[in-house]
């Protein structure tokens, strides 16, 4: 396929991002501590700071029954759906259409008090992998986003702060086919959802509201996509 200008980042970052997201909590070696869970998801994260500034990766493990990795991912990746969702954002634009597989995005979020407004540009790559581990198993589908410079949208000019993130959604879908070998439904499969990020504020913003911000957001966050995708596919043929 023709290489675009971001395809050896992209392909780099995917590959690297996928790994981890493989690696359990354990194998990732301690300092993942446990914060938020709710039912079948649970949510990690470790607390690092850059020059002082709260930059917690994240980790969140959820399964959910009755959607598959490609339905997760396509919802999360396309922006026609992003603002049903993404409650935090303020402003989306889709800056290039790289490929059908691959865009940049500028977004602003809205302000939490006292921190400045921050916004970010990232591409965005969608992917489907084989699934190496379970050779007939369903395809693992993911998400990767990764800020990435705009000439046209340089960085702190405006009113926000600049913020650099890099998150991977990793998708495993499962199928539990019926006893009978009747045709598979949305009660036979059920998604094993990774999602990795970490957040650099960008600039100062006190730890103790960045952290609020995130033990509050990062849950809220999960269980409102994952409930408007299980919404927007329930009378929909499985996409696998
Ligand atoms: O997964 S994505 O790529 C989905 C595309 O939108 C993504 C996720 C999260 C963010 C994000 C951007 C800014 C901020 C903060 C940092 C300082 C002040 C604003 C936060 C804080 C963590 C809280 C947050 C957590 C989850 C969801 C939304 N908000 C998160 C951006 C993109």
């Amino acid at each position: 396929a023709l290489q675009h200008r971001l395809w050896p980042d992209i392909d780099r970052l995917v590959k690297q991002q996928v790994a981890m997201s493989r690696m359990g909590i354990g194998d990732c070696g301690t300092g993942w501590q446990l914060f938020a869970e709710d039912g079948e998801m649970k949510m990690y994260r470790r607390e690092e700071e850059i020059d002082g500034m709260v930059v917690d990766p994240l980790k969140a493990v959820h399964i959910v029954k009755g959607i598959t990795g490609h339905e997760v991912c396509h919802y999360f990746f396309n922006p026609k759906y992003r603002y049903d969702w993404e409650t935090t954002l303020e402003h989306m634009t889709v800056l290039e259409n790289i490929s059908d597989d691959t865009l940049v995005f500028l977004q602003t979020h809205k302000r939490i008090w006292p921190a400045s407004q921050r916004d970010v540009v990232f591409w965005s790559h969608i992917r489907k992998l084989p699934n190496d581990q379970d050779r007939d198993g369903p395809d693992i589908w993911t998400v990767v986003n990764n800020s990435t410079e705009s000439p046209e949208h340089p960085a702190n000019v405006g009113k926000c702060v600049r913020i650099y993130l890099t998150v991977c959604l990793l998708c495993q879908t499962r199928v539990h086919p019926p006893k009978d070998g009747a045709p598979i439904t949305r009660d036979d499969v059920s998604c094993k959802i990774t999602y990795c990020s970490v957040v650099n504020p960008g600039g100062w913003a006190p730890a103790s509201v960045l952290r609020a911000v995130y033990k509050r957001e990062y849950p809220k966050f999960l269980k409102r996509f994952t409930a408007y995708v299980i919404n927007q596919t329930k009378n929909k043929p499985l996409m696998f």
